[in-house]
């Protein structure tokens, strides 16, 4: 297939974005796609909203993995592009639906091609939360394969089309959400002195959260803790009774999460002493840190070499990716792919450029034969 086939799939794909594990129409377009592919030494497998396909090698002495994540995000689309997300409040703001493409693409040239080593495809739902990848790893679908090893790309805006980057070891960070709710006594905005007021709470919290980092944290250890969300109020003169924030927390060590929670939980005991306020805290989805065996990151440098595609030594990212459980289980890496956008992940004006999307499958599928 043309380059121009692949840009008409991920701009389909990109119109319709849909939360984790709410994925159908994405799922059923990709059934669709792969029913047009020949079937004789391929199998489907659903799994909730993901697919497994598994691709039957001319050797079969290795099964290869390859794993797509195929949700979006809750956010609206500002791109002002011709293909711009019809899904109101939903977006593939952070390239899943290149991810998707380069997967379908990959798979196509290995099922035409029929390379020697088995390959099995996997489409997983809900890497942007609640998290699909431990949930897929322990099925009993995927179980039935005996993998070598595992593999996936991250898009990445801040590199040009052409290159990849990645790392042996820790690549990206662990991650957990951070979900709070605050209640009190609300009231008349004239009477602020008969009230406990939870907006003040929360935002006296978000203040003493910057200082976890700051100064409960070993400074040797890398940390992130960031409000993305804070809700409270419903009109101007009253004082609300509840406020939420939400937000994420990312660390390079694992043993520096329990801590920051710890951290964060002494900031509530205050807060609720303070403000006279009872608080309570959800962790939300956590996700172990991607950590890349050496060895396969080579042998991916080997499978480019005969490529113009240039490797570049990445550095670790505070990004998370549930992808970290199946490494955490098989032997396997992640790398980044360029697609120079000026706008970065998460960003309602991400714009991905769509050459990178033949680099992408240039790349899996060399990996894939070598
Ligand atoms: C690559 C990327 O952007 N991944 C997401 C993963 C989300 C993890 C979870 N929902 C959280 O916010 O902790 C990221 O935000 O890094």
């Amino acid at each position: 297939m043309t380059n121009a086939s692949w840009v008409k799939i991920r701009r389909d794909l990109h119109q319709i974005p849909e939360l984790g594990f709410q994925e159908f129409k994405t799922q059923q377009y990709l059934l669709d796609y792969i029913k047009t592919l020949p079937q004789e030494h391929i199998t489907v497998t659903t799994w909730k909203t993901g697919i497994f396909v598994y691709a039957e090698g001319t050797v079969g002495d290795q099964t290869v993995a390859y794993r797509a994540d195929i949700d979006g995000l809750p956010i609206t689309e500002e791109t002002g592009l011709d293909f711009v997300s019809q899904h109101e409040g939903r977006m593939h703001a952070c390239g899943h639906d290149l991810h998707m493409t380069i997967a379908l693409g990959s798979l196509t040239q290995v099922v035409q091609e029929r390379i020697e080593h088995n390959a099995l495809f996997v489409f997983q739902p809900a890497e942007e939360g609640p998290g699909g990848a431990q949930p897929m790893l322990e099925s009993e679908e995927m179980k039935q394969y005996e993998i070598d090893y595992i593999f996936a790309l991250h898009v990445d805006p801040k590199r040009p089309v052409g290159t990849v980057a990645s790392k042996e070891g820790l690549l990206f960070a662990n991650t957990s959400e951070l979900f709070i709710d605050f209640h009190g006594k609300g009231g008349h905005a004239a009477y602020p002195h008969e009230t406990k007021d939870m907006m003040m709470a929360a935002s006296a919290f978000n203040v003493q959260l910057q200082q976890v980092v700051g100064r409960m944290v070993n400074p040797l250890e890398d940390a992130v803790v960031t409000l993305g969300k804070m809700e409270a109020g419903t009109v101007q003169n009253i004082i609300p009774e509840h406020a939420r924030v939400e937000g994420t927390i990312r660390t390079t060590a694992a043993k520096t999460m329990p801590e920051i929670k710890q951290s964060i939980e002494r900031i509530l005991c205050g807060i609720e002493v303070r403000y006279e306020c009872q608080t309570s805290v959800d962790y939300g989805a956590n996700y172990f840190m991607v950590h890349n065996d050496g060895e396969y990151v080579e042998r991916f440098k080997d499978a480019l070499s005969n490529t113009s595609i240039e490797f570049i030594e990445a550095e670790e990212a505070m990004t998370g990716e549930d992808f970290g459980y199946m490494l955490k289980e098989l032997r396997g890496f992640m790398f980044w792919l360029g697609v120079d956008s000026e706008y970065g992940l998460h960003n309602s004006k991400l714009n991905p450029k769509e050459e990178a999307i033949e680099v992408g499958i240039e790349a899996v599928v060399n990996m894939m034969k070598s």
